[in-house]
């Protein structure tokens, strides 16, 4: 599916935090964005995935109009990993995970095989099969991390949107969990911390800035020195990175 965000504006109380941003994922692109803290990622996020009203703006998910249509049309096609994933109730694992079917399903329809085999594929995927029978709350941060993206992968979307995904995660989780997102071969939209990571994993790349799109294009084309500089206030060289052979950054304050 393609993603198409045009003309978003989200202002909370007085203070306008996204102006007028438009964002286009093609069918099966990984498109990443970037951008200082409190630039507006997450919340021009939120705004897309009707977690956060805008006062501007409309999305589409190929002919579905996001914002018009209801939720559980919406959570058939688009899969979302948040920030902040914490509940209070223990449920399993498996619990957790199988929620990810219930778009899927009619008012108290229960779970069939063919849900408890999607759960266990996703579980496998994201190395938590051991896990299964372990309450949620006990997990680790990163743990907690990977159960949420099975669950999303469980639902099936056909199209994901990722807020920092990589959150919590030590080095192997973090390429882990980008690389099983990037074999979903689906279109995906994901706010990134991580240049190097972006510089590898995404096909396109939006870099925002004080609520605005400040630059868009190729890692390549973004990524460079110049234009990290001014959205972080750092110093920075690029390099190629010997090991992914990708762009590498040197950073100094
Ligand atoms: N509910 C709110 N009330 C007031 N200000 C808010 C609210 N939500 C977000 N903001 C402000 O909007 C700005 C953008 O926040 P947002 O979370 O979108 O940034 P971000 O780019 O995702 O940052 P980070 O990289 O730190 O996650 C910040 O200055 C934040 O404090």
């Amino acid at each position: 599916m393609e993603l198409t965000a045009k003309g978003m504006g989200v202002r909370i109380g007085k203070k306008e935090i996204v102006k007028d941003v438009s964002v286009y994922v093609k069918k099966k692109q990984f498109v990443g964005l970037i951008g200082p803290n409190g630039c507006g990622k997450s919340t021009l996020l939120k705004s897309i995935y009707k977690s956060l009203p805008p006062q501007r703006g409309a999305v589409f998910l190929d002919d579905i109009d996001v914002l018009k249509s209801p939720e559980k049309k919406v959570s058939q096609n688009l899969g979302v990993v948040g920030q902040f994933n914490e509940i209070s109730f223990n449920l399993t694992v498996q619990q957790m995970v199988m929620l990810g079917r219930t778009p899927h399903k009619k008012l108290l329809e229960s779970d069939n095989q063919e849900d408890f085999a999607i759960v266990e594929e996703a579980l496998t995927r994201t190395h938590l099969l051991e896990y299964k029978h372990r309450g949620y709350l006990s997990l680790s941060g990163g743990e907690k991390q990977r159960v949420i993206l099975a669950r999303t992968i469980a639902q099936q979307p056909k199209f994901m949107i990722l807020d920092e995904p990589t959150n919590h995660l030590d080095i192997r989780y973090q390429i882990e969990i980008l690389s099983i997102v990037k074999q979903l071969n689906i279109g995906v939209l994901a706010a990134l911390h991580d240049l190097e990571m972006a510089a590898q994993y995404c096909d396109y790349v939006y870099a925002m800035k004080d609520g605005e799109v400040y630059a868009h294009g190729t890692p390549e084309e973004v990524l460079t020195s110049a234009t990290i500089e001014i959205l972080y206030q750092i110093k920075c060289q690029t390099y190629t990175n010997p090991v992914t052979k990708g762009i590498g950054f040197a950073y100094g304050l």
